[in-house]
Parts: C-alpha cells; structure tokens; sequence
C-alpha cells in the first residue's frame, strides 16, 4: 500500500523568517504521515529554517536540487552529504526548470541520483514533456526514456522507495492542469515501464506525483486516480490555507 505524498515545491520563493512562519501555522495541522506524507521543498538557503521549525512534526524535508559530489570545488554547488547530514529527507531532481534554465542532463540527474542514495537521502525525479512533444504524440516514449536514463544502475529496493513527479511542461505554472485522466494515463505508463525495467512488485510500490497547477480545487480528482499518489505543488503550496486543504484532502 503506498502512502500519498503530496509536495510543496516553493521554488525561488520565501526567507528563512517567512519559512519559519509557514511551518508555525501548518505544522499542528497536518495529517498523520501514515495517512498523507506531507512535505515542503525549499530553497537551499531556507532549508535550516525549515527543518528547525518542523521538529517533531508529520513535515518532511526536501531540498530541491543538489550536485552530484559531496564535497570538492564546485562553486555554488549544493553537497548531498551536508543536506544528509541537516536531516533533510527528499531531494528533488530533474525539475524542467532545472532542465530548461540550467540545461541540466538526463546523465546528470542519474548521477545525482546516485548521489542522493549513497547519502542517505531519496530522490523525488521529475519528467515530462514539452507541449510540441505532447501535439506530435511522442509524449510516452519520451517520458519513458527520461525514466530509464534517470534510473539507470539503481537497484529494484532503491527504485521501490523513491518518487517519481510527473509534471507535463504545458501545465506548469500555467493554471492548465492535465486532466486527471491525461496524468493517470502518463502515471500508469511510467508505472508500467518500471515494472519492464525491474518488475511488477517495484512497480507496485513506486510513488508517483503529478504536477502542474495541482490546487485545491482538482486535488481530490487526481488524487483518486488509481496510479496517482501524490502531488509536486508550485503556487499553490505557497499560502498557508491551500497548502493544508491539499495535504488534507482525505477530510
Ligand atoms: O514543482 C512544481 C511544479 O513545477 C508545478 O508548479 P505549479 O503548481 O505552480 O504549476
């Protein structure tokens, strides 16, 4: 049985003070995490914050991003291992805006995955396709294909506790969402190509989110599609009312 995640992703957004503020409002709200995984990604800057003002909360802790090595020189770089060693838990990676703005590569979101392993942490690997791949109807075999490259040499234990995030480029920050029906077909897909890459009981217990202007609105649609568990929210996870009506949507 997996259990729903459902993520903010805050990207460039918030301070250390806003971020402590957020948590002071949400954190006695939450859902039992057995019932709904609730978790935040932050800005690095942010993440000290952030873990300090959800101890001993059902929040979780993300980083959205981070290299590939532990420690070396690599200016502005983030160490999987400091993240480890903050007790963050998730690492987002593969975003499409790390993708498109920091012309980030799918052999590059493999090592980082690997990376984000050997440390401890676990990955929450994002794919999609562009709105020009989705119209020539390419969009499966090119999400399958970021799939297999972003796993390549992961073991069927690690590939069962990771996430995988969904997210069409066409709907991101856009306000056009997939329909559910669009991202169980995607989800199911992807579902299914791991359990071709490894087998069926990894596949069965693999998360996979959508994203893509997920609100509290569509929540509950998505929600209760059969190989959607989670969501990878933007806007929408930056208020403090919508970000409860979405980790809460089981009430
Ligand atoms: O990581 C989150 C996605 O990019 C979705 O962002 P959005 O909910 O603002 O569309």
């Amino acid at each position: 049985m997996r259990t729903p995640i459902i993520a903010g992703n805050w990207k460039l957004h918030m301070n250390p003070a806003q971020t402590a503020e957020f948590v002071k409002n949400v954190k006695d709200k939450l859902p039992d995490s057995n019932k709904v995984e609730s978790v935040i990604a932050a800005p690095a800057v942010d993440l000290d914050a952030l873990i300090k003002a959800s101890e001993g909360s059902n929040l979780s802790v993300a980083a959205e991003n981070c290299y590939f090595e532990d420690e070396g020189a690599f200016t502005g770089e983030t160490s999987p291992k400091v993240l480890k060693e903050m007790g963050v838990k998730y690492c987002i990676i593969g975003h499409s805006e790390r993708r498109d703005y920091f012309h980030e590569t799918d052999e590059d979101i493999n090592k980082k995955a690997k990376a984000i392993f050997r440390n401890g942490l676990l990955p929450i690997i994002c794919c999609g396709e562009s709105l020009e791949t989705r119209e020539a109807g390419k969009e499966e075999e090119f999400v399958v294909a970021q799939i297999k490259k972003a796993l390549d040499g992961l073991t069927s234990e690690q590939v069962s506790s990771l996430v995988i995030a969904y997210e069409p480029i066409w709907a991101i920050g856009t306000g056009k969402t997939a329909t559910s029906d669009q991202a169980e077909e995607m989800c199911k897909t992807i579902r299914e190509s791991i359990a071709k890459l490894y087998n069926e009981e990894t596949a069965e217990n693999v998360r996979i989110q959508y994203g893509g202007s997920v609100k509290p609105a569509n929540v509950k649609e998505l929600m209760a599609k059969p190989n959607i568990d989670g969501g990878l929210v933007g806007g929408a996870s930056l208020e403090v009312e919508s970000f409860l009506s979405l980790v809460n949507y089981q009430d």
